[in-house]
C-alpha cells in the first residue's frame, strides 16, 4: 500500500536522488496561455487584486496542477509585491507590464516604509497555506521572490528597460544609494521567504531575471553577493530550507555559482548549452531547465528533439525539467501536453 503521504519527487531530486524521469514544472505555469486563467483574470480586477485575493490566487495556482499534474505548483504572485509592501506605487497596465513610481535617490528611499512589514503580504501567505492544504502530497509547493538586482531595476526605472540601463548607470554613479536599496531588499526578501516556508512552501526560488545585464564587477557585488546573503539569512532561520536560484543570462558565471554552495538548484536559461552545463554546473548541483519557450510555442518534431536532448543530457544526476524562461501567452496547450508526454516517456 502507498503511504498516506509521499515525499514529492521534486524534493527528492533536490535532495540528491536521481529519478528515471525528471520531475517537471514550468516557470509562469499559471498564466494567460490557459483559458481557465484568463477567465479568472477577467473577473479579478487588476493583476495585483488577483495576487492579493487568496480565493482566486489559490485557484489559479492550482489550475495547471489539475490540468497537467506538474510535480510542483508555484505560488501565484509577483516579484514586485515587495516594493509594493515597502510603500512604492506599483500598477500593471494591461499589455504594458509593470509601472512603478521610480525610486532613484535618497529622498525616494526615505519615502518608503522604514522597515518591511510582512503582514502587508498576509493575503499572499494565506494563499500559500490554502494551496499547501489543497495540493496532493506528491506535489511540491514553491514560493519565490525576485533577487535584489532584478527588483531594484524595476524600482529605479519604474518599468521594464532595455539592458536595465537606468539601474546599471545608477549602480556606477551612486554606490551609497544602491547599497542601501539592496540592503533593504535583502532584509525584506529573507523575512518574506521565511514566512512563505513557514506558511507551507516546500522550497523557494529566487528569480534573477536580469543577471545577464551585469558586467563582472557589478555581478559579484549586486547579484551574487545579495543572493548569497538572502540564502544565508534564510538558512540561518530555517536550516533545512531548499533554495533554487534562476540567474538568467549568467552564462559561464553559472559555474562559480554552482561551486559556491549558495543554491540547492540552479535554473538554466535557454541560451545555456546542456552539454556544457552538465559538465560545469550539474557536476556540482541539481539543475533545472532549459527548454526554449519558443520551441514550446512552435511544437512539432523539433519540440520532441529539444526535449529529448535535455532529458538525455541531464539523465543520471539530479535534474528538474523546466523551460529556460517563463511560458509565453501564445503557447498552445496541446504543445504543453506533447512536451509532458515526451518528458514522462508515455
Ligand atoms: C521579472 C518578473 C516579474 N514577475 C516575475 C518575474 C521573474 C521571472 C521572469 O523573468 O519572468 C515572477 C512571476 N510573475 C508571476 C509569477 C507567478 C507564478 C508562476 O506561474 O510562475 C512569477 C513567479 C505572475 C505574473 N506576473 C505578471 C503576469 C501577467 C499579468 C496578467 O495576467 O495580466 C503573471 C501571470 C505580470 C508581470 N510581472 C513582471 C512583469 C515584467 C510582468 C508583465 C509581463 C507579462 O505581462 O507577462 C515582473
Amino acid at each position: 500500500m502507498e503511504p498516506a503521504t509521499t515525499k514529492p519527487l521534486l524534493l527528492s531530486v533536490i535532495d540528491g536522488k536521481t529519478s528515471e524521469r525528471p520531475p517537471v514544472w514550468l516557470m509562469r505555469q499559471a498564466g494567460r496561455y490557459l483559458p481557465e486563467y484568463r477567465e479568472v483574470r477577467a473577473r479579478a480586477g487588476t493583476f495585483l487584486d488577483l495576487c492579493y485575493n487568496p480565493d482566486l490566487a489559490t485557484e489559479v495556482t492550482l489550475q495547471p496542477i489539475r490540468r497537467f499534474g506538474f510535480d510542483a505548483a508555484i505560488l501565484f504572485s509577483d516579484i514586485l509585491v515587495i516594493p509594493h509592501a515597502l510603500g512604492q506605487d506599483v500598477t500593471f497596465a494591461e499589455g504594458e507590464g509593470p509601472r512603478l513610481r521610480p525610486v532613484n535617490d535618497k529622498e525616494g528611499l526615505e519615502a518608503l516604509a522604514p522597515s518591511f512589514d510582512v503582514d502587508r503580504l498576509a493575503p499572499v501567505l494565506e494563499t500559500v497555506r490554502r494551496v499547501r492544504t489543497a495540493l496532493p502530497s506528491e506535489t511540491a509547493l514553491l514560493g519565490f521572490c525576485g533577487a535584489p538586482w532584478t527588483v531594484a531595476s524595476y524600482m529605479i526605472a519604474g518599468k521594464s528597460t532595455p539592458d536595465q540601463a537606468p539601474a546599471r548607470l545608477l549602480a556606477y554613479q551612486d554606490d551609497v544609494f544602491f547599497a542601501s536599496l539592496v540592503d533593504r531588499l535583502v532584509d525584506a526578501s529573507v523575512t518574506y521567504l521565511v514566512a512563505q516556508l513557514d506558511a507551507g512552501a516546500d522550497a523557494v526560488q529566487i528569480f534573477e531575471s536580469f543577471a545577464g545585464a551585469l558586467p563582472p564587477a557589478l555581478f559579484d557585488r549586486w547579484s551574487l553577493g545579495p543572493i548569497s546573503r538572502i540564502a544565508e539569512g534564510v538558512r540561518a532561520a530555517r536550516p533545512q530550507a531548499r533554495i533554487l536560484v534562476f540567474p538568467r543570462g549568467a552564462a559561464q558565471r553559472l559555474e562559480m555559482l554552482a561551486q559556491s554552495g549558495i543554491a540547492d538548484v540552479i535554473g538554466l536559461d535557454w541560451s545555456v548549452d546542456p552539454d556544457w552545463a552538465q559538465e560545469h554546473v550539474q557536476a556540482h548541483v541539481c539543475v533545472q531547465g532549459n527548454l526554449d519557450p519558443l520551441s514550446l510555442v512552435a511544437g512539432g518534431s523539433q519540440l520532441d528533439a529539444a526535449v529529448d536532448r535535455i532529458v538525455a543530457t541531464f539523465a543520471g544526476r539530479p535534474h528538474i525539467f523546466n523551460l529556460g524562461h517563463g511560458i509565453l501567452p501564445e503557447t498552445p496547450v496541446a504543445h504543453v501536453e506533447q512536451m509532458l508526454r515526451r518528458v514522462r516517456g508515455v
